[in-house]
């Protein structure tokens, strides 16, 4: 089957997911089809009982999740987008409909009835097509579903509760997620795998050839829908690149691609052919000079290859803050951007349209504006502000990863390289210089607070009347473990330098539960005395003589039944997952990233027991451990 011409024919065209399903875009993404993402804001409450079968129920969900996209892009944004997907994925039982449970309980009544059953995952998929002819949004609407029978064991009460604990039931339809912790609920899977994790992507590629290469004019498969205006059939849906390709004229041979990748690759028989990628096509002969396109193109690679580009795009708006200013003004014109912040035009609205296709920036015919996740994470005031750790990696790691390669052959960091000053020198610039403090501490602050939530509730910490945060910095997690355990003092440990600096980043408004803030060395100084002492993105920092004496103390001042919380990214047993921690080993500080069972080693040395990990998909997972009593 020759599925990327097929997925090709989006190539030109700006697509849209109109899902906040991240399973749905990764499936698709990882096809190489670049799309837009605009969640539906549909809600799903169509009726059940007015579906004849369930399946027509995620059908009609789908298509309307897809056409409110479809339309308020049209009308709201003036975009109108030529391709809109929708989806809506159910689970089936007894001719019962089970979408996502609404709290734990919801999940236990569902896992209960699919325990030990067979049930099926129907996901139902809108394609509407769209255009806009005399500013009316015309549209046409293909839709189709996918069937997918699961089973699960008889399983026990402890088992389905320990599964609803782990969280991941929460979002999915049926309450489990087939792709991680649930699939060890299943027996067996009859059909499409990827159906049953939210998108039918096989019978989505079939739909699109349907719809691209028909086989005859009469077979078209499209459907119109009383619902929507009524239009002519689009003349020609594809994108003029092959209107007269019969999909027929495909035939596949295995090859390996230049890059010595084992691909398959479409040979068509006119002998013109091109290797469809996302955003534009690379022709390719062989040795007897026929063309061939390798089925499994390198979007991956090439990305990596573009990938410090759209880092520097997005340092570089941070720091002329373009996300602030279209905060308080936009949308606005290049123009009167460049003029406000002094910079050239040109460049400018270059700058505007990559943010605008890295998906930072929403364009119009109005001008630029900022996209949720901009307001959110870009903006420096934003409650989970990523402005400080953005700045810091423009100006501190950028300069060290240019010199990677000299890194790599010495095996040391290149500070003398990148600022012309030993990591010891530099590290005095940090006592000294405010703004190198005040940067640094704002990355710190950044990622802490974008963390916090998810350390603070990694494991039940209410048992702990007091604790204390060594190197807490700015305070970000403290200020969160406090409004998530109401009866915990925490104290805050942290360098002189440091809590002199910390006023900036203190909420504002009323908190019944302060935190307090003692300043002092934890390699040096007593520590404040605590239930639960909590190094959070310190171990994996410093050189084993150095963890050796904070843990020596650590676990001195610790009583039995006292317990550490390390909050660190915890690498898989491979120690190659997950990648953002595996990259910022490439700092090459004296420290290193561990991996679960090397967090245990080294904990149990310290007189640690109990060692429990718990990996929350945030950036920071975190790991739980308890002096070991006396009687031990
Ligand atoms: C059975 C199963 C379902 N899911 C997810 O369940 C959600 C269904 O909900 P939906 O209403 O179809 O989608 P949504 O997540 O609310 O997104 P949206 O499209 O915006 O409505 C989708 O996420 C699916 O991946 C899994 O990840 N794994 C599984 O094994």
């Amino acid at each position: 089957m020759a599925l990327h011409p097929v997925l090709g024919k989006l190539v030109r065209k700006r697509v849209v997911l109109a899902s906040a399903s991240p399973r749905r875009q990764e499936i698709l993404t990882n096809v190489g089809l670049r799309f837009e993402v605009v969640p539906s804001w549909f809600k799903e409450t169509l009726e059940k009982s007015s579906f004849a079968a369930p399946y027509e129920y995620a059908v009609e969900t789908a298509k309307q999740k897809a056409l409110e996209v479809a339309n308020r892009m049209h009308v709201k944004h003036l975009r109108t987008p030529d391709v809109v997907i929708g989806a809506d994925t159910i689970v089936s039982v007894d001719e019962q409909i089970l979408e996502k449970p609404v709290d734990k309980q919801d999940a236990y009544r569902m896992l209960s009835r699919l325990n030990g059953k067979e049930h099926s995952v129907f996901t139902g998929v809108a394609i509407i097509h769209c255009r806009s002819k005399d500013n009316q949004l015309e549209m046409e609407i293909t839709d189709f579903y996918e069937e997918t029978k699961v089973k699960f064991s008889e399983l026990s009460e402890e088992l389905l509760w320990e599964y609803i604990h782990s969280g991941e039931p929460m979002d999915k339809a049926g309450g489990y997620g087939i792709q991680a912790l649930g699939g060890m609920l299943v027996e067996y899977v009859h059909g499409d795998f990827l159906n049953v994790v939210g998108f039918p992507l096989n019978h989505f590629c079939k739909k699109l050839a349907e719809l691209y290469y028909p086989p005859s004019k009469h077979n078209v498969q499209h459907k119109k829908y009383d619902s929507i205006p009524s239009v002519d059939t689009f003349e020609n849906l594809s994108d003029g690149e092959s209107e007269s390709s019969n999909f027929t004229e495909h035939k596949v041979a295995s090859k390996l691609d230049s890059s010595g990748m084992d691909s398959s690759a479409a040979v068509h028989t006119s002998g013109k052919s091109s290797a469809v990628r996302t955003g534009f096509t690379v022709p390719l002969e062989n040795q007897n000079g026929v063309s061939q396109s390798p089925s499994k193109f390198p979007s991956k690679i090439l990305e990596l290859m573009d990938g410090f580009r759209a880092s520097k795009a997005l340092f570089v708006a941070s720091k002329l803050k373009i996300f602030d200013h279209l905060k308080d003004k936009g949308p606005m014109k290049a123009v009167d951007i460049a003029n406000d912040i002094g910079t050239s035009v040109c460049g400018t609205e270059r700058l505007l349209d990559a943010c605008a296709s890295l998906g930072l920036l929403e364009k119009t015919p109005q001008g630029y504006s900022n996209t949720d996740s901009a307001n959110t994470f870009l903006t420096s005031d934003g409650k989970y502000s990523l402005h400080g750790y953005i700045i810091h990696s423009n100006d501190h790691l950028w300069p060290l990863f240019t010199n990677l390669e000299s890194a790599v052959k010495e095996g040391g960091r290149q500070n003398h390289r990148a600022f012309g000053k030993k990591a010891d020198d530099l590290f005095k610039d940090y006592y000294h210089s405010q703004e190198v403090k005040q940067r640094f501490m704002a990355a710190m602050h950044s990622i802490a607070h974008l963390t916090a939530r998810d350390v603070a509730t990694a494991f039940d910490l209410s048992q702990f009347k007091s604790a204390c945060d060594l190197g807490g910095c700015t305070g970000a997690l403290a200020h969160e473990l406090v409004q998530v355990y109401p009866n915990l003092k925490v104290t805050v440990f942290d360098l002189p330098e440091v809590i002199a600096n910390i006023s900036y980043f203190q909420p504002s408004g009323q908190h019944p539960a302060p935190v307090t803030f003692v300043s002092g060395d934890f390699f040096k100084d007593n520590l404040p005395e605590a239930d639960l002492y909590i190094l959070s993105r310190v171990l994996h920092d410093w050189p084993d003589e150095k963890i050796h004496v904070l843990l020596s103390k650590i676990s001195a001042v610790c009583r039995p039944g006292s317990a550490l919380l390390v909050a660190e990214t915890v690498l898989d047993e491979q120690k190659t997952n997950p990648s953002v921690a595996v990259l910022q080993s490439l700092s090459m500080t004296e420290g290193k990233q561990r991996s679960g069972s090397e967090y245990k080693q080294l904990l149990e040395k310290y007189g640690f027991t109990d060692v429990q990990i718990k990996i929350t998909g945030n950036l920071l997972d975190a790991v739980l451990c308890f002096k070991k009593s006396l009687s031990l």
